[in-house]
C-alpha cells in the first residue's frame, strides 16, 4: 500500500513549491530593497526641501526689498541713484553752488583702498580700547575728542593726556584728511556742486557696534532718521566702512526706507556710501547680531557758519 504522505511532495530533497516560496521571498526581499531604497531617496529629496524651505523662510525679510550693492560685489564704477530732492532743504539758507539741486544716494569702492580702511580700522580700535560704551555701540570723534565711555562720554584728549601720542600718530591724521577730501571732491562730482563751498561739519565720527544690548539712548543706533532733521547742518552724509558685512559682522545693513521699498547696502571694508541729507533719504541701520562693526559717518554742509576744521593732533 502506498502510503499518502502528508506535506510537500519532495523531488530531489526539495519539493517544487518550497523552491517557488524561497524563489518568491527572494524576489520580494530584492523589491523589498529597491522599495526602500526608492523611498529613502525621496524623503531625503522631501527633507532637503523642507530645510531649504526653511531657511529661506527664516532668512526672508520681510525688510528687505533690494540691495543695492552685496558685499560680495566690487564697484568698478560708482553706483548712483537720483532721487527727488525734499523740501527739507527749503527751510534752511540756500548756498548756491552747494545746497542739493540734485539729491539721491551712490555708492562707490574705488575712492579708498582696502588697506586704507584697515589702518583707520586700527586707529578706531586703538582709540575706543580706551574706552566704550556698556551698550552696543561706542563712538569716538577725533575733532571734539569725545569718545563713549561706560554710559557717557568723555574727552579723549583730556582723558589721555600724553598718551595720546601713543594711539594717534601724524600720519593717521594725515590720512584722515586726505580720506575726506576725496570723499568731498566724489559728492561734489556726483551731485554737480562745487566742492570748495562744501564743508566738514560736526558731528563727524567712528562708530563701533556690536550685539550687545543697548544701555542708554546713545546705544540705539538702529531707529530710522533723516540726517538733515538729525544733525541740522548736514547737507552730505558719507560713510565710510572699515569692515565687511557678513564675515566680520552680521546684521548692521544700511537701509535707506524708501515709500516704494527698502534698499539695502552692504558694508564692506574701504567702501563708501554718501547721499544728500534729506528726508529723500530716510535711512536706518539694521541691529548688528554678532561680530562687531567699524565705520566713520563724514558730515558735509553748506552753510560755512557750521563748518569745522580738520581734526589735528592737539
Ligand atoms: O553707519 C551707518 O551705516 C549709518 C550711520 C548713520 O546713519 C549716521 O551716522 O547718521
Ligand atoms: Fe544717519
Amino acid at each position: 500500500m502506498v502510503t499518502q504522505r502528508r506535506g510537500n511532495p519532495k523531488v530531489n530533497g526539495a519539493s517544487a513549491i518550497e523552491k517557488k516560496i524561497k524563489r518568491g521571498n527572494a524576489q520580494r526581499q530584492a523589491s523589498g530593497w529597491k522599495w526602500t531604497a526608492g523611498s529613502l531617496l525621496w524623503c531625503a529629496a522631501l527633507a532637503v526641501c523642507v530645510v531649504a524651505l526653511g531657511w529661506w523662510y527664516f532668512t526672508l525679510d520681510e525688510d528687505v526689498t533690494e540691495t543695492l550693492v552685496s558685499r560680495r560685489e566690487l564697484l568698478q564704477q560708482p553706483k548712483v541713484f537720483l532721487v527727488q530732492c525734499s523740501e527739507d532743504y527749503e527751510n534752511y539758507k540756500r548756498f548756491p553752488g552747494c545746497t542739493p539741486q540734485s539729491c539721491g544716494r551712490a555708492i562707490t569702492d574705488t575712492v579708498v583702498t582696502k588697506e586704507e580702511a584697515l589702518t583707520l580700522r586700527q586707529l578706531a580700535e586703538r582709540g575706543l580700547s580706551l574706552g566704550g560704551s556698556d551698550g552696543g555701540a561706542s563712538i569716538l570723534d577725533l575733532h571734539s575728542g569725545a569718545l563713549s565711555m561706560g554710559k557717557q562720554f568723555v574727552n579723549i584728549y583730556k582723558y589721555s593726556g600724553d598718551k595720546i601720542k601713543d594711539v594717534f600718530s601724524k600720519e593717521d591724521f594725515e590720512l584722515y584728511r586726505d580720506v575726506r577730501s576725496r570723499i568731498q571732491r566724489r559728492i561734489a562730482e556726483t551731485f554737480g556742486v562745487d566742492s570748495s563751498h562744501m564743508y566738514l561739519t560736526k558731528p563727524t565720527f567712528f562708530s563701533r557696534i556690536n550685539s550687545t544690548e543697548a544701555k542708554t539712548a546713545h546705544d540705539e543706533y538702529w531707529h530710522p532718521h533723516i540726517d538733515k532733521v538729525t544733525y541740522g547742518s548736514f547737507d552730505y552724509t558719507s560713510l565710510l566702512y572699515l569692515s565687511d558685512y557678513g564675515s566680520d559682522f552680521g546684521g548692521g545693513r544700511f537701509i535707506f526706507m524708501d515709500a516704494s521699498g527698502n534698499r539695502t547696502v552692504e558694508p564692506r571694508a574701504g567702501r563708501v556710501s554718501f547721499f544728500s541729507s534729506g528726508s529723500e533719504n530716510l535711512h536706518r541701520v539694521e541691529k548688528v547680531t554678532w561680530g562687531t562693526r567699524y565705520a566713520i559717518t563724514v558730515s558735509f554742509t553748506c552753510d560755512p557758519d557750521h563748518a569745522i576744521d580738520n581734526p589735528t593732533l592737539p
